[in-house]
């Protein structure tokens, strides 16, 4: 009888356990940020690449197939990955996006974003195929720093804002524009990206984005972002603040505006819940990370992709964390000596 109560039991409980991917830091990975080429049509003058060697190098014939792609989102979703960005290079790049998109399991979300301009002939397509949402990137409005920018051709700024209006019309709502911000540069607009996203009416949110300096040359342009994010405080009718990242969105004259503050921000990587893979099929656990990458190309069984996962999963560690005050310091310092001390009289004693 006892036997039998305990047997029932431990079956409740291993139904009841939850099978989720949490990181030694105690990040639980709920999405994957899903490179899936690194070919690109423009060459922006901070591109990060999502952390691959370099932008336009990768070769085609290295980029995953859409059956590599859903076998592993197929994996992730067991353990509770319900959301999927995807990103690149530029992610229209790939002719077989929307066979990508139609081979996913169910999931909460999938969101892509792109440089929007390939958009306009593949909004419908992609909606259709599965996409939830995009984000755009548009760092302005005037087309020669639209060209200063991105190196794109003129001409180029109408085709995104084309292609944006046809992702709205699509439904792939609601849009974000991403505007990373350029000291200099593009500073000064984002007054006028605020009355360019208004009369969207809520299908449009404006997305600020902290630069993050990957090489020395971009730190001329790093704005001060906390003196920003302070202002849009001020100016805000409501603050609400995002799992993702803790980042935070205002409310400004009837405009959404989130704010992406990644730079030496430990709060932002102590909530980051994503785990990233590169267009060659590499899991990788932080954007700024280069050695601890784990392959999953020649994965065949599900057996074989939860194993890899796992591994990639153990690797991630916040990249910022919060650095100890000097006072704070101290104050261990004098602990360390006190507890040494007392334990030195204990053994003459
Ligand atoms: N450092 C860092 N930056 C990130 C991370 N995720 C996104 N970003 C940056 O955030 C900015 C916006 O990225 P998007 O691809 O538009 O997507 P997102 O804002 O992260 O995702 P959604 O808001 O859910 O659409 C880009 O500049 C990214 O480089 C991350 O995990 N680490
Ligand atoms: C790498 S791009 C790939 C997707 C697509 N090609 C595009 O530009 O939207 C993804 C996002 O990262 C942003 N990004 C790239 N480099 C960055 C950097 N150094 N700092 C902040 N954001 C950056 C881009 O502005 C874009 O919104
Ligand atoms: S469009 Fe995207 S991937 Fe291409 S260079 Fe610009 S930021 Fe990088
Ligand atoms: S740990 Fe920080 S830097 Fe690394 S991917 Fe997460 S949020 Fe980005």
């Amino acid at each position: 009888m006892k036997d039998n109560n305990s047997g029932k039991s431990s079956l409740l409980r291993e139904e009841k356990e939850e099978k989720i991917l949490v990181d030694p830091y105690g990040r639980k990975v709920t999405g994957l940020r899903i490179s899936i080429t690194d070919r690109c049509n423009l060459s922006c003058m901070y591109c990060h690449n999502e952390g691959a060697d370099c932008c336009s190098c990768g070769p085609v014939g290295h980029e995953m197939s859409p059956e590599l792609i859903c076998g592993i989102v197929r994996e992730a979703a067991k353990f509770g990955v319900s959301k999927i960005k995807f990103s690149g290079g530029e992610p229209l790049f790939r002719k077989d996006f929307e066979d990508i998109l139609a081979c996913l399991p169910p999931l909460k979300e999938v969101s892509a974003t792109t440089n929007g301009i390939m958009l306009e002939k593949r909004a419908k397509t992609l909606k259709a195929a599965g996409l939830d949402r995009v984000n755009v990137s548009l760092d302005t409005l005037n087309s020669e720093k639209y060209g200063k920018i991105t190196g794109a051709p003129p001409g180029t700024l109408e085709k995104v804002i084309k292609g944006i209006d046809s992702a709205v019309e699509a439904g792939l709502t609601p849009v974000k524009l991403n505007m990373v911000l350029l000291k200099g540069i593009n500073d000064n607009e984002i007054d006028d990206m605020m009355d360019f996203t208004r009369p969207y009416k809520g299908k449009v949110i404006l997305q600020l984005i902290e630069l993050m300096n990957i090489a020395p040359e971009l730190s001329k342009y790093t704005i001060d972002s906390k003196a920003l994010e302070k202002s849009l405080e001020e100016r805000a009718s409501e603050v609400r603040v995002r799992h993702l990242h803790h980042r935070k969105k205002y409310i400004i004259n009837g405009v959404e505006v989130e704010f992406v503050r990644p730079m030496d921000n430990s709060e932002f990587c102590a909530n980051c819940s994503r785990l990233r893979i590169t267009a060659d099929g590499k899991l990788k656990p932080c954007l700024l990370v280069h050695d601890n990458l784990v392959d999953a190309r020649e994965a065949k069984t599900p057996e074989e992709i939860e194993k890899l996962l796992r591994l990639a999963v153990s690797r991630r560690r916040p990249y910022y964390t919060p650095i100890i005050g000097i006072e704070e310091l101290e104050k261990k310092r004098r602990q360390e000596k006190y507890i040494k001390r007392s334990k030195n009289k204990a053994t003459e004693k």
